[in-house]
């Protein structure tokens, strides 16, 4: 339990001109459970670092003060557990166990209690495998689940969420949201959790506080009088507000086979079956298949060997006119064929700037100047990245980085576009901006792939579905 204040807060990150966030003023009481929303780049994870002690002098310039139970944030670090947006920053030891119990460890917590918590908080969040599964053979969704018994496990005053079920199926969100309720109900600590997606975690959370795209507060009361008195500004500024209305664009007919994979299989080094087992794929130019399934399903895998990023055990993956597996082709050559995303934007940034980063793969394809200046000025545009044109991709928001990395594979137009989870982190505006772009590629002939758990974003764009269940195709791939 513990009292949360910003006075006059302000942070300036190095390296950018503007402030993330200005002018907050806020008191949170100790115990209180508080929804913190905004558009994307509003500045909820950086309040998040604040409070989390780690915003350091050397990485921006602060006005004002961050203080818990009336004491500087800064030297509070132990009473504060934060879980990140991208839970593989989060992971420190090679065994899950070990992730967990580090933390306690590093409390100091007498070791007879350790294991029992541990593993309390293991089955918390529903982690599918023992203490020894190592913490690199973990999907997306895995990840995100150890990374949240790790902050669970240590029992802390102040609970911190980023997007904590952006990861999930549907069925997993909904038990972590069960077990965040049991945990949380044995405790009196303070919580703030960031979603875009809110509908879902309301009734986990008595406050509600809403940033406005410049950082400043934009709305602050109980979920009823926010969304009520300010429903309509909220989503106005971008903000998922529950029951609003969703775009929908249906395709056209599909066209030719543009990736065909057979029998697709991969068994990773050491593991007990295979993570994608014999699975058959088409791929047709204007259509976009969704690939849908529970974490761990194996849809990521299959969205590398489709890309042909990974070297399948059995099976291969081919586009009409290559003799040879996916796989086989050198990266230049198998960059003129497809065009993959991948679950982790970071992993994906090669230039310096947001600006060169969309200009990579027209370049790349010898686009001619004039053209490639269109095209980045069209999709910085589109996607609202323009303020950031001259930033490092690497200092964007989750959501910004996650538009970025989408919007530079599809800026060369390659035949084949292969995304995985390509809406996540986005606000209600910048999601619906995502889906028009990528339903305008499609129409012009891209063949689509995406990976995902938005079921909002395959309603919307999905000629097909293929479901997976535990490597395998649970039927044919269906018509939407
Ligand atoms: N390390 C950094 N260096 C420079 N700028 C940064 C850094 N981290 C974030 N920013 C910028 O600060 C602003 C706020 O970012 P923040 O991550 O707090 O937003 P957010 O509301 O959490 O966004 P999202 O919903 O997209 O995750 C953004 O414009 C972002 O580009
Ligand atoms: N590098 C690896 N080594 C060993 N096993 C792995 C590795 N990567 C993933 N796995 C395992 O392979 C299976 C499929 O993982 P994959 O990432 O394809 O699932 P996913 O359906 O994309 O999951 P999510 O929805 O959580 O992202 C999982 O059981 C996972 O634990």
């Amino acid at each position: 339990m513990i009292s949360v204040e910003f006075r006059g807060f302000a942070w300036r990150h190095a390296g950018r001109l503007a402030s993330a966030v200005a002018d907050v003023d806020l008191r949170i009481e100790p115990g209180e459970r508080v929804l913190l929303l905004g558009p994307s780049g509003s500045g909820k994870s950086t309040l998040l670092a604040a409070l989390a002690g780690l915003l350091t002098t050397d990485s921006g310039e602060q006005t004002g003060a961050v203080l818990l139970d009336g004491a500087d944030a800064a030297d509070q670090r132990g009473r504060v557990g934060i879980l990140f947006q991208d839970p593989e920053t989060q992971l420190v030891m090679a065994r899950s166990g070990d992730d967990v119990a580090f933390g306690l460890e590093n409390q100091a917590v007498p070791p007879a209690q350790i294991w029992p918590r541990v593993d309390q908080a293991l089955e918390t969040v529903g982690f599918p495998y023992g203490r020894e599964r190592g913490t690199d053979a973990l999907s997306g969704g895995e990840q995100q689940r150890l990374a949240l018994a790790g902050v669970l496990a240590r029992r802390p005053d102040l609970i911190l969420l980023d997007e904590p079920t952006a990861n999930l199926d549907p069925e997993g969100a909904k038990a972590i949201r069960e077990g965040l309720r049991t945990a949380l109900a044995d405790t009196e600590a303070t919580l703030i959790v960031v979603e875009h997606r809110v509908a879902d975690i309301l009734d986990l959370v008595d406050r509600v506080i809403a940033l406005g795209p410049g950082g400043a507060l934009a709305a602050d009361g109980t979920p009823e009088a926010v969304f009520g008195e300010h429903g309509d500004s909220l989503a106005a500024q971008g903000v998922w507000v529950p029951g609003a209305p969703l775009p929908v664009r249906p395709s056209g007919d599909a066209g030719e086979v543009r990736l065909r994979g057979e029998g697709l299989t991969l068994a990773y080094p050491g593991a007990d079956r295979s993570a994608l087992d014999g699975v058959d794929l088409e791929l047709r130019a204007g259509e976009l298949l969704a690939v849908t399934g529970p974490n761990g399903s194996g849809k990521s895998t299959l969205a590398l060997l489709a890309g042909g990023l990974e070297k399948p055990t059995a099976g291969r993956a081919r586009v009409p006119g290559e003799r040879t597996g996916l796989h086989r082709l050198p990266a230049k050559r198998l960059a003129t064929h497809v065009g993959t995303v991948f679950q982790d934007p970071e992993h994906q940034f090669v230039t310096a700037t947001v600006r060169d980063e969309l200009a990579f793969a027209p370049r790349a394809a010898g686009w001619e100047s004039e053209r490639i200046e269109a095209r980045v000025s069209e999709l910085l545009e589109r996607l609202r990245l323009d303020r950031l044109a001259g930033a490092n991709p690497h200092t964007l928001s989750g959501g910004e980085a996650r538009r970025l990395s989408v919007a530079g594979a599809l800026a060369a137009a390659p035949g084949t576009l292969i995304l995985d989870e390509p809406t996540f982190g986005q606000d209600r505006r910048t999601w619906g901006e995502l889906v028009d772009l990528i339903a305008d590629i499609r129409d012009d002939g891209t063949a689509l792939m995406a990976v995902t758990h938005d079921r909002d974003f395959a309603a919307a764009l999905a000629g097909r579905e293929l479901a997976l269940d535990q490597g395998k195709a649970t039927e044919e791939a269906t018509r939407c």
